[in-house]
């Protein structure tokens, strides 16, 4: 079957700061969007790359794989206002039917077994998404400032890659969109489509703020 990934890369990291977007910082010495891409070549050589980077990157992006070497072909596509509208914008570089996976370009340690579990799993699903089990207390913080422990077997941590049917993920991404679409499960189950659960790797961190450069550097040192 068909396989795709859209690797989103387009946006602010106004979290991490810094002179350079965070989905081009050298990692050991290879930006992560490198690394990303290369975790889903590992686990297919075939595998279909696009990538979405904001339209005044797009020429950094080509100077630094010249710089690198870097030769895994790719289609590039323009980034949106929201991760949903550069998930859009991707989705419209599918061309043919079978399994679509979406990717945060900024969580470089995905495993190999987890990729292939949610493309597994979704020929067989339609949609799955990685989740990961919650490892400290929780509480739920009420407007007024009360707080309240939770439960928290009812809770589970959400990753990328989150893998559809292409059909289903086309249909999904045809709605308005509203804030609460904050990853893919979210647009699916707006149709009203169920999502299955997969189990992630603890690695597989979101590149969100600098704290997790310092932890980027240990998990690579690893590898
Ligand atoms: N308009 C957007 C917003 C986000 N993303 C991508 O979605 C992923 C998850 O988003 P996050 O890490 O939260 O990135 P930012 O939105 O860039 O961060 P911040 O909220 O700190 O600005 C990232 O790979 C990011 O580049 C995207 O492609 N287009
Ligand atoms: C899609 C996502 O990575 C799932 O955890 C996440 O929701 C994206 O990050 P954001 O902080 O919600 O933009």
């Amino acid at each position: 079957m068909k396989k795709y990934v859209i690797v989103v890369a387009g946006g602010k990291g106004l979290r991490m700061g810094g002179d350079i977007p965070k989905q081009f910082i050298p990692i050991k010495g290879k930006p992560v969007l490198m690394r990303t891409l290369e975790a889903f070549h590992a686990y297919d050589d075939k595998i279909e790359l696009i990538v979405v980077l904001p339209v005044e990157q797009q020429s950094y992006w080509k100077r630094l794989c010249a710089d690198y070497g870097f030769m895994l072909p790719h289609t590039v596509a323009d980034g949106g206002e929201t991760r949903f509208h550069s998930v859009r914008n991707g989705l419209a570089q599918v061309k043919e039917d079978g399994l679509v996976g979406v990717h945060d370009g900024v969580r470089p340690f995905v495993s190999r077994e987890v990729i292939a579990s949610c493309y597994d799993a979704a020929a067989e699903q339609e949609a799955v998404v990685p989740v990961t089990d919650v490892v400290e207390t929780i509480r739920r913080v009420e407007p007024d400032g009360q707080s309240e422990t939770v439960p928290r077997d009812c809770y589970k941590l959400v990753q990328t890659p989150q893998v559809f049917t292409v059909g289903l993920l086309k249909q999904a991404y045809r709605q308005v969109y509203v804030p609460r679409f904050t990853d893919d499960a979210s647009v699916v189950e707006a149709l009203g489509h169920p999502v299955y659960l997969v189990k992630g790797n603890r690695e597989n961190i979101k590149l969100t703020t600098p704290f997790d450069l310092r932890v980027a550097e240990v998990l690579a040192d690893a590898e």
